[in-house]
């Protein structure tokens, strides 16, 4: 079942996040100029564009590490910038992050890195603690002996698990992730997607994803937004992608990459309108 139903009420599914206008600079370097972005309740959100456009900058604006300069970003209704302690912590409360770099604690176990957001906003036995944080490594498939476990000592693949698992430690409704899939084989990544996708179906988890991964774009995300020339150039289902005539957009989802992995039934459209065939792209 797609996402798409979940957590709707009446026709059109809950908008979660709303981004409008927003600009971001640092210095007289402008990053992001005007742009806008809802992310619904239940999907999972690919968030693509070419290297250095402000994907990261974004993130981080909308996690509110950092700055903007106008526009307004709400989060479940609250806008960051302008709320209150209390409203912070809650909304803190209800998302998880993966970072790309440095996901987790080195010196820590999977466990105790698992446990750190929820020594930071829960107030909950040890004991319990401990049952919740074995509850998501189970979650996210790692082996009940990963617990013990640093993580210099797990697979790239487990690491991902493993931050995934902290980011879930607090029961999120959305996780935000910055290029999960990167650097994991093809197998540890489908099977990442694969996980996600799990999580989106059965816990009606939102997904804002990051990516690189043309894989994970056209078998994971419900919904794709391009980023370039600093807002958000066009967004809407893989088909969007696929009929859209920006050089670039036409360039990456028409690639000769993209192209092996056209899910079959999915008509390519190329620039004109024309629906062809792979070969004659
Ligand atoms: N704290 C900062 N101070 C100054 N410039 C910054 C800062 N953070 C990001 N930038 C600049 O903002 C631009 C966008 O960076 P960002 O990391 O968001 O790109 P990205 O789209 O995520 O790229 P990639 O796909 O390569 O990860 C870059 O030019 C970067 O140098």
């Amino acid at each position: 079942m797609s996402s798409a139903s979940h957590g709707k009420t009446g026709g059109e599914p809950e908008i979660i996040i709303t981004a409008r206008d927003v600009s971001v600079s640092f210095g007289s370097k402008q990053i992001l100029d005007g742009l806008t972005l809802d992310v619904r309740r239940g999907e999972i959100l690919g968030f693509v564009g070419a290297s250095g456009t402000g994907k990261s900058v974004l993130l981080r604006t909308i996690l509110g590490l950092n700055p903007k300069q106008g526009g307004t970003i709400e989060v479940f209704g609250v806008d960051y910038e302008q709320a209150s302690d209390a409203e912070r912590l809650s909304v803190e409360q209800r998302w998880g992050v993966l970072f790309q770099q440095g996901a987790l604690f080195s010196s820590l176990t999977v466990l105790e890195n698992i446990q750190v957001p929820m020594r930071e906003y829960l107030d909950i036995s040890p004991k319990l603690m401990e049952e919740l944080a074995r509850l998501k490594i189970d979650l996210v498939g790692l082996a009940p002996d990963a617990a013990g476990k640093f993580p210099s000592e797990l697979s790239g693949g487990m690491i991902k698990r493993a931050a995934l698992a902290r980011a879930l430690a607090l029961d999120p409704d959305i996780v935000f992730l910055d290029e999960p899939t990167s650097g994991l084989d093809p197998i540890g990544a489908a099977e990442f997607d694969e996980l996600i996708m799990t999580l989106r179906d059965t816990l009606g988890l939102t997904v804002y994803m990051v990516t690189h991964d043309l894989d994970s774009l056209f078998q994971a995300c419900d919904r794709i937004a391009v980023l370039g020339k600093k807002r958000v150039l066009v967004e809407g289902p893989l088909e969007t992608m696929l009929e859209n005539d920006d050089p670039w957009v036409q360039t990456y989802f028409h690639g000769k990459r993209a192209r092996t992995i056209v899910p079959a039934g999915r008509r390519i459209v190329s620039g004109n309108g024309n629906p062809s065939s792979d070969g004659e792209q």
